[in-house]
């Protein structure tokens, strides 16, 4: 049985359509995560899905309960960290902790063992409050209190949005080990590099989901000719390279440009045609593309 389907959920706020059609499912131990920038729909899809707000056409389940009838068993059975921080502020660590315990009717102790790992970590402050927290050890405390009761399923969304580098990575490997115990998550993020570490990955734009696979699937499916370009004058360049017939697309990624041609070419035959039209410095290698190159591929208008 998957932990969550979602079968064409539309929703509209007024004139605004936040998520238009959108399927998948997600299964027992999976970690999943829906991609896309701000105001693709992330969060609208987690409200749906946790049953705080209803959708205007399609259906879901959360842990084999349909997400209208039956929200009362799937609020039992999810844990939900929202965007931003769910923490009583003026509560301390320990505090928040069993407030999230006792609501679910159950005690730190019956579920220590689950969220052990991550807890001894912020255990040093216990007493400090959550306002007073870095922004690693709320989304630590945060993770803690969305698993108090055990849950079946996990959403998580944007949880290393505002996070420094180093507990980012730390975050995504306490997410690697609760799958590893059946617990299906869900994540959003709008950081493309955290894509490769999901299971699957949904890329969402606009409220409509462009692909799903995994991410090693799409990095190998992806059939077109990519190249990263590097060069002192790289405004320049990418100005002289959004013209040109052979160009399919041109971006910036970091300090070099990738581009994607219109045909195969060798890197020697870009190499000197950037020689010959004054680029003389440029160098250009064939690369892999990223997940973001993938979304930036699958997110620009066909022509
Ligand atoms: N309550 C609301 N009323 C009107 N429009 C809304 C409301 N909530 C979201 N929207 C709009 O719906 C679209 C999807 O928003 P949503 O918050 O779900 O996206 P998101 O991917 O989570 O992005 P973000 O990270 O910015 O929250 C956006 O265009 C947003 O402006």
């Amino acid at each position: 049985m998957d932990a969550i389907t979602v079968e064409h959920i539309t929703k509209k706020y007024g004139g605004v359509l936040a998520l238009n059609d959108v399927s998948f499912t997600v299964g027992k131990g999976e970690l999943f995560g829906l991609i896309g920038p701000d105001g693709a729909g992330k969060s609208t899809l987690f409200r749906i899905l946790t049953t705080l707000l209803l959708a205007d056409k399609g259906k879901g389940t959360v842990a084999g309960h349909p997400i209208v009838n039956e929200y009362k068993e799937i609020r039992k059975k999810v844990g939900y960290m929202p965007g931003r921080f769910s923490l009583y502020q003026d509560l301390s660590i320990e505090e928040n902790l069993s407030f999230f315990a006792t609501i679910f009717g159950t005690t730190v102790e019956d579920n220590y063992d689950l969220i052990k790992d991550i807890y001894v970590q912020i255990e040093p402050f216990k007493k400090r409050l959550a306002g007073k927290l870095s922004g690693g050890m709320k989304q630590k405390l945060a993770l803690c209190c969305a698993l108090i009761h055990k849950p079946e399923v996990l959403f998580l969304d944007e949880p290393t949005t505002g996070v420094d580098a180093v507990s980012r990575v730390e975050f995504w490997d306490m997410l690697k080990k609760l799958k590893t115990k059946g617990i299906a998550i869900l994540v959003s993020t709008p950081y493309m590099d955290e894509a490769t570490l999901c299971d699957r990955i949904a890329l969402i734009q606009n409220g409509e989901i462009l692909k799903i696979n995994s991410p090693q699937q799409m990095i190998s499916n992806f059939e077109k000719p990519l190249f990263s370009i590097n060069s002192t004058e790289t405004y320049r360049l990418l100005n002289y390279l959004r013209v040109q017939n052979f160009t399919e697309s041109v971006l910036p990624f970091g300090e070099n440009l990738h581009l994607i041609t219109n045909k195969p070419y060798e890197v020697s035959q870009i190499e000197h045609h950037l020689k010959i039209s004054g680029f003389s410095d440029s160098t250009a290698k064939t690369i892999q593309p990223t997940v973001e190159d993938i979304f930036l591929d699958v997110s620009q208008p066909v022509n």
